[in-house]
């Protein structure tokens, strides 16, 4: 497919299905992290936006045309989204690039990841028709019970700038296929996809109020919706402090969060393997795909000592074939990290395992082909120990740290040696073995013989600090479904007979 040149849109808000100026007419510049220039600006909402949208959104659940409509009805609006986001999937992967930094082919990849999640969503949203209300079998015959499964109502989605407009859609297509009237706060660090999807959701004729889309500074924009006592629900996906702040003020309201955050998944490695290039693959592409910037990254390589010297030689033949590069190259496979302070955050981390005495086996630096952009080299670290920050803490950019071992125990002693637990991968012939690191892993998910790849039919999150909460799959959608519970008196002829009757009047 032929790489788009492309002019990049100047929008509004996206409130109640109009573009509206914010109130206090702020706009943020957009900086495309390959050549570090403003390409052009996003509007940033504020307090007042974020009480208009959430008007909206109450208003757009008490109409007919949102609040009223069957999960079939819901289904052909996730449908024709799919259908315009297919159509302008070599537009908006461009827009993705400049905005992100990621390789182009890995942005066209996430629009058919867009694509597949609304129209998967689409079928769960008809599907809830028939299981929106369950019968609860009683011990007694007096009562009746049934279960309504609801919109919760309305839904504050906060998402992160690594996967934009991906995320974005991890969290909306679940939303509306409840049918909760929602309202998504971008990172402001790339958010022009975001702001297509409301151009999107214009052209196919999304009753207005069912999304709003405000753009903005997380303490300007995000903080308020969080706050906001009309807004029932956040879903968040991001850094640790700001879930925590998430958590911490949404908490004051009795407001339930799902979080996604960060990680410092491990790859373990066996001498056993079934071929030693494939294994190296994987390794990589747990850690430097999407320029490294991955929650899920398996950014500890923990590798069997027997075989450990041929790996690491292997691994850096392969980590010395990456192509670094403008990300819309056609064959990019590692572009910039997102930002200024990213790029900043990434070198002081391996800068610190330096003095800490880690070595730098490979990278560690901008490439010297590349004089602008946030252009990380892939970097490997080795001689680490466990009390290392770059062992224990998210780096969130092309940086694995490697430890060796010797015994199962050991593996997985060190696979646990993290106060995240999103990810965690396992790479070896026996089947028995990968079967006892299963249970044993501390994660919310894991990958045998591979390390990333993410389908929109399994759940999704993590435990300890990387969150709680699952995305995707139809766990996604009971994350926006109120549960009710309706009990009726079958025999309201007769009494009930608690307290001692009055004489009769
Ligand atoms: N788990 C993940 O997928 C991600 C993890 N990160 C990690 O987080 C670090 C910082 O990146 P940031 O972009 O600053 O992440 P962040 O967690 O601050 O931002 C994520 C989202 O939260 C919003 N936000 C920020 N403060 C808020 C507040 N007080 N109330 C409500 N919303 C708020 C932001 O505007 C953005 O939309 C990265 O270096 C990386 O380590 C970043 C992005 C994604
Ligand atoms: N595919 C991984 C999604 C994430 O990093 O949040
Ligand atoms: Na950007």
């Amino acid at each position: 497919m032929a790489i788009p040149n492309i002019r990049i849109p100047c929008r509004q808000l996206f409130i109640d299905g109009e573009w509206r100026e914010p109130l206090k007419k702020n706009r943020l510049p957009i900086i495309n992290p390959a050549n570090e220039e403003i390409i052009g600006y996003i509007p940033a909402a504020t307090e007042e936006d974020v009480d208009i949208a959430v008007k909206a959104a109450r208003s757009a659940l008490r109409r007919e045309d949102w609040g009223s409509t069957t999960g079939a009805q819901r289904a052909k609006y996730l449908r024709a989204i799919a259908a315009k986001v297919l159509e302008k999937k070599p537009e908006l992967a461009t827009l993705e690039t400049i905005d992100n930094g990621k390789p182009w082919f890995e942005a066209a990849s996430d629009i058919d990841d867009v694509v597949a999640c609304f129209e998967y969503y689409a079928d769960l949203a008809e599907a809830l028709d028939s299981k929106k209300k369950t019968e609860v079998k009683l011990h007694l015959d007096s009562f009746k019970t049934h279960v309504l499964r609801e919109p919760l109502g309305v839904v504050g989605l906060i998402t992160p700038w690594n996967y934009p407009l991906l995320m974005t859609t991890w969290k909306v297509a679940p939303a509306l296929a409840a049918g909760c009237a929602a309202i998504l706060k971008p990172s402001e660090l790339a958010s022009i996809t975001s702001l297509e999807l409301g151009e999107i959701c214009r052209e196919v004729g999304l009753p207005p109020g069912a999304l709003s889309i405000l753009t903005g500074l997380g303490h300007e924009a995000g903080s308020p919706l969080v706050s906001h006592p009309d807004v029932d629900k956040i879903a968040f996906t991001g850094s640790g402090p700001t879930g925590v702040k998430i958590m911490t003020a949404a908490a004051q309201l009795v407001k339930p969060v799902t979080l996604e955050l960060g990680g410092k998944s491990p790859i373990v490695v066996f001498d056993d393997i079934h071929d030693l290039d494939i294994a190296v693959e994987w390794t990589l592409f747990g850690c430097f795909w999407t320029n490294g910037q991955i929650c899920s990254a398996t950014s500890r390589l923990i590798i069997q000592e027997t075989i450990a010297p041929q790996f690491l030689a292997r691994l850096l033949e392969w980590t010395k074939n990456i192509k670094i590069s403008d990300p819309l190259e056609e064959d990019c496979k590692l572009g910039p990290v997102i930002s200024r302070g990213q790029y900043e955050k990434v070198l002081k981390l391996i800068s610190t395992a330096k003095d800490e005495g880690a070595t730098i086996l490979y990278g560690g630096d901008r490439p010297e082909h590349l004089k602008k952009g946030y252009y990380i080299q892939p970097t490997i670290i080795t001689d680490v120990d466990t009390t290392m920050e770059i062992w224990k803490e998210e780096v969130f950019g092309p940086v694995l740290c490697v430890k060796t071992f010797k015994t199962e125990e050991e593996a997985i002693e060190l696979a646990n040696d993290t106060k995240y637990g999103l990810g965690a991968a396992i790479l070896s012939k026996d089947l028995e073995r990968c079967e006892r690191f299963t249970k044993a892993f501390q994660s919310g998910i894991v990958w045998i013989n591979c390390s990333q790849p993410c389908f929109w039919q399994p759940p999704w999150g993590g435990k300890k600090r990387s969150g709680f909460g699952r995305e995707l799959g139809e766990w996604s959608l009971e994350n926006y479904l109120n549960i009710k519970q309706v009990t009726q008196y079958v025999t309201p002829d007769e009494p009930w007979a608690f307290y001692k009757s009055p004489s009769k009047l």
